[in-house]
C-alpha cells in the first residue's frame, strides 16, 4: 500500500498562523515539566503519575466547585451528572495505581531521596477537594505558608459550607425542618448528627416521596465509595512500596494513611443503612 497523504482528504496541514494542536493545548509547558531530580529511569513514571493525578484533580475541583453552586440553587439535574463525573475521576486515579504498582521498592528507592521533603501531604488540590466535601481540617492549612495564595485559596474554603452543608439545606427545605446551626460548623470535620439522620432514613424509607434527595445521596454515597477506594489503593501501594518507613512529609507513613481510612465524609449516609 501507498503512504497515504491527508492533505488529500482535505487536512489542515500548515500551522504558522492558525492555532494548533499543540498550542490550544499548551503542550510545551506540560511535556517540559518532568524534570528529574536523579537519573532514576522510574522517577520519569512517578513525575506523570502525579502530574496526570492533579489534572484529574483540577477536573474534580472543577465539577465539585460549580455542582455545590448549582445544589445550593435547588437545581438537582447537572449536580447529579458533575457528582458522576467525579465519582468517574476516581475510578480513572484507581486505576492509575496499576501503572504504579509497577515500580518496586528497589526502583522507588533508587530516588527517594531526591524527593527531600516534598510529599502528596503537600498537595493543594488533594485538600482542597477534601475541604470542599467536608473533611476540613484547620491543622493541615499550615504547610501552605509558604504559598500564602494557596493558603488564602484554602482557609477562604473554610468559609464556605461544604457539599454536604449545601446538600443538608436541600434536605431540610425539602423536608421542611431546620437543623442545628452546629451541623454547619464550618471548619472542622462534620460529626454525625441524629436529627440529620433521622431525615435521611426519611428519604430512604420512602424513595418514590423523596426522589430528587434520594438520588442526591446516592450520588454521595457513591462518590464517597470511589474516594475510599482510591485512600484504600494509595495506602496498599505506600505499604508495598516502602513498608512502613516514615513519610518523606514527616508523617508515620503507612500508619498515618491508614488512620485516614477511617474518615466517613458523609456519616448519616451510611449509618442508616444498619437502620431500613
Ligand atoms: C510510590 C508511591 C507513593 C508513596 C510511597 C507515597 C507515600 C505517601 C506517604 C508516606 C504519605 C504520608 C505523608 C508523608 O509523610 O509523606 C503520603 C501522603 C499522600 N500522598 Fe502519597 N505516596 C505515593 C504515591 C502517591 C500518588 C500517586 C499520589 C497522587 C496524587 C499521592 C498523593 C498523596 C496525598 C494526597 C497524600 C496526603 C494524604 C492525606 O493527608 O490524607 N501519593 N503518600
Ligand atoms: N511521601 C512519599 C514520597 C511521595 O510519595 C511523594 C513525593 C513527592 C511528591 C509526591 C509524592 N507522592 C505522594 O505522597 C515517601 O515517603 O516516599
Amino acid at each position: 500500500m501507498t503512504a497515504f497523504d491527508p492533505s488529500s482528504d482535505g487536512a489542515q496541514m500548515s500551522f504558522a498562523k492558525d492555532m494548533s494542536y499543540i498550542d490550544y493545548l499548551a503542550l510545551d509547558p506540560i511535556l517540559g515539566a518532568q524534570n528529574r531530580q536523579s537519573d532514576a529511569h522510574d522517577e520519569m513514571l512517578f513525575i506523570i503519575q502525579h502530574q496526570t493525578s492533579e489534572l484529574w484533580m483540577r477536573l474534580a475541583l472543577h465539577e465539585l466547585s460549580v455542582a455545590r453552586d448549582e445544589l445550593a440553587r435547588g437545581n438537582f439535574p447537572p449536580v447529579f451528572k458533575m457528582l458522576t463525573r467525579v465519582a468517574r475521576i476516581f475510578e480513572q486515579l484507581n486505576n492509575a495505581w496499576d501503572v504504579l504498582r509497577t515500580m518496586t521498592p528497589s526502583e522507588y528507592t533508587a530516588f527517594r531521596e531526591a524527593l527531600g521533603k516534598s510529599s502528596g501531604f503537600q498537595s493543594h488540590q488533594y485538600r482542597l477537594i477534601e475541604f470542599i466535601l467536608g473533611n476540613r481540617n484547620t491543622a493541615m492549612l499550615k504547610v501552605h505558608e509558604h504559598r500564602p495564595e494557596l493558603h488564602l485559596m484554602l482557609t477562604q474554603e473554610l468559609g464556605r459550607k461544604s457539599m454536604y452543608h449545601v446538600a443538608l439545606d436541600q434536605l431540610a427545605a425539602q423536608l421542611g425542618l431546620t437543623f442545628d446551626p452546629a451541623v454547619y460548623r464550618l471548619d472542622q470535620p462534620h460529626q454525625a448528627d441524629e436529627a440529620v439522620m433521622a431525615a435521611w432514613t426519611r428519604v430512604y424509607q420512602a424513595p418514590e416521596q423523596h426522589w430528587s434527595l434520594y438520588e442526591l445521596a446516592e450520588k454521595l454515597v457513591d462518590m464517597e465509595d470511589y474516594f475510599r477506594r482510591w485512600r484504600f489503593n494509595h495506602v496498599t501501594t505506600v505499604e508495598r512500596i516502602i513498608g512502613f518507613k516514615r513519610g518523606t512529609g514527616g508523617t508515620s507513613g503507612v500508619k498515618y494513611l491508614r488512620k485516614m481510612l477511617e474518615v466517613e465524609l458523609f456519616p448519616e449516609l451510611w449509618n442508616l443503612r444498619g437502620q431500613l
